[in-house]
């Protein structure tokens, strides 16, 4: 029989944290090796099956990775990188970054921890997600030269819990269809006067609502039609099994920064 692999959660008390945990104890492949909060976290010491649900599974939630893995799992928060990250590049162990949120300087951080460490990073694990990418990106490839303009504006909706804004998948929205139609202001929201909408703008628009699992709608208007691109979770699985799909394509990766376009294959 094959070795299982060895993950580590990284969160592993937050909404995602529990279902990876929980979809890491269900896989034949896996097992679940470590569950990691911060130190002061009131999760500390309870066992990690427990806290998602899954029944008792011997691994309580402690804030070191002590043993070797063969794979981490991150969905905590930006200030969480200090830690996970160092202790991932110390001994080159594989890590798949779901969190978002992060400053450019984080992001420079985790591209050069990249150069001695296999690293997964996207804004969404999704299948679906990355595939509307692609999709989004043809589009604005087609579209950029029509003739009387195309207007690019991206709404999002997610549970009332989330504290960055926009998310981190709306954001790389926009960075996709930059890189092919050019635009070069990115506002969020408009209020009072601000004119005519000039076409060398995208605007982003974050609705915070109830318990919607994440939902984008990529707009692209134009004289006479509109086209809307819209993908919608309807449960954190969704991201969660992308997630362990990442961690067993990184696991046997060399040091480097992937996408999940390589994970899928997209
Ligand atoms: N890439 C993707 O597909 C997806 C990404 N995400 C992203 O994942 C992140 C987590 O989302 P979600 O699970 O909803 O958020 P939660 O707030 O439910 O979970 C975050 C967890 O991390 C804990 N935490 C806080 N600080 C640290 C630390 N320093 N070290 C370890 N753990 C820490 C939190 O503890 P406490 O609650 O006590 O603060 C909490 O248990 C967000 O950035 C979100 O945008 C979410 C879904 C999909
Ligand atoms: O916080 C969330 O829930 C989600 N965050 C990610 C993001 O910011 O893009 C991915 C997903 O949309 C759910």
């Amino acid at each position: 029989m094959p070795d299982l692999l060895k993950i580590a959660v990284n969160g592993a008390a937050g909404r995602m944290g529990q279902r990876i945990t929980a979809l890491t104890i269900a896989d034949p492949e896996l097992e679940l090796s470590a569950a990691l909060e911060y130190a002061a976290s009131p999760q500390q010491g309870h066992d990690a099956g427990e806290v998602c649900g899954a029944g008792k599974c011997g691994v309580t939630i402690s804030s070191e990775l002590v043993h070797r893995v063969d794979a981490v799992i991150d969905f905590s928060l930006p200030e969480a990188l200090d830690s996970i990250l160092p202790a991932c590049e110390e001994r080159q162990i594989p890590l798949v970054i779901a969190t978002t949120g992060y400053t450019d300087a984080q992001r420079e951080q985790i591209a050069a921890a990249a150069n001695s460490t296999p690293i997964v990073m996207a804004p969404s694990m999704s299948m679906a997600v990355n595939l509307v990418m692609k999709l989004v990106s043809d589009a604005a490839r087609v579209l950029k030269d029509n003739t009387d303009g195309v207007d690019v504006e991206i709404i999002e909706r997610h549970h009332r819990f989330k504290e960055d804004a926009p998310s981190g998948t709306a954001l790389h929205f926009g960075k996709l269809v930059a890189e092919q139609m050019g635009q070069e202001n990115h506002i969020h929201g408009r209020s009072g006067r601000p004119g005519q909408r000039p076409h060398n703008e995208i605007g982003y628009h974050a609705l915070r609502t109830g318990d919607n699992v994440g939902e984008h709608t990529i707009v692209f208007g134009m004289m006479g039609e509109t086209i809307d691109l819209t993908v919608r979770g309807h449960t954190r699985d969704s991201y969660a099994y992308g997630a362990l799909a990442a961690a067993k394509f990184v696991a046997s990766q060399k040091a480097g920064l992937y996408s999940m376009n390589d994970v899928l294959g997209l």
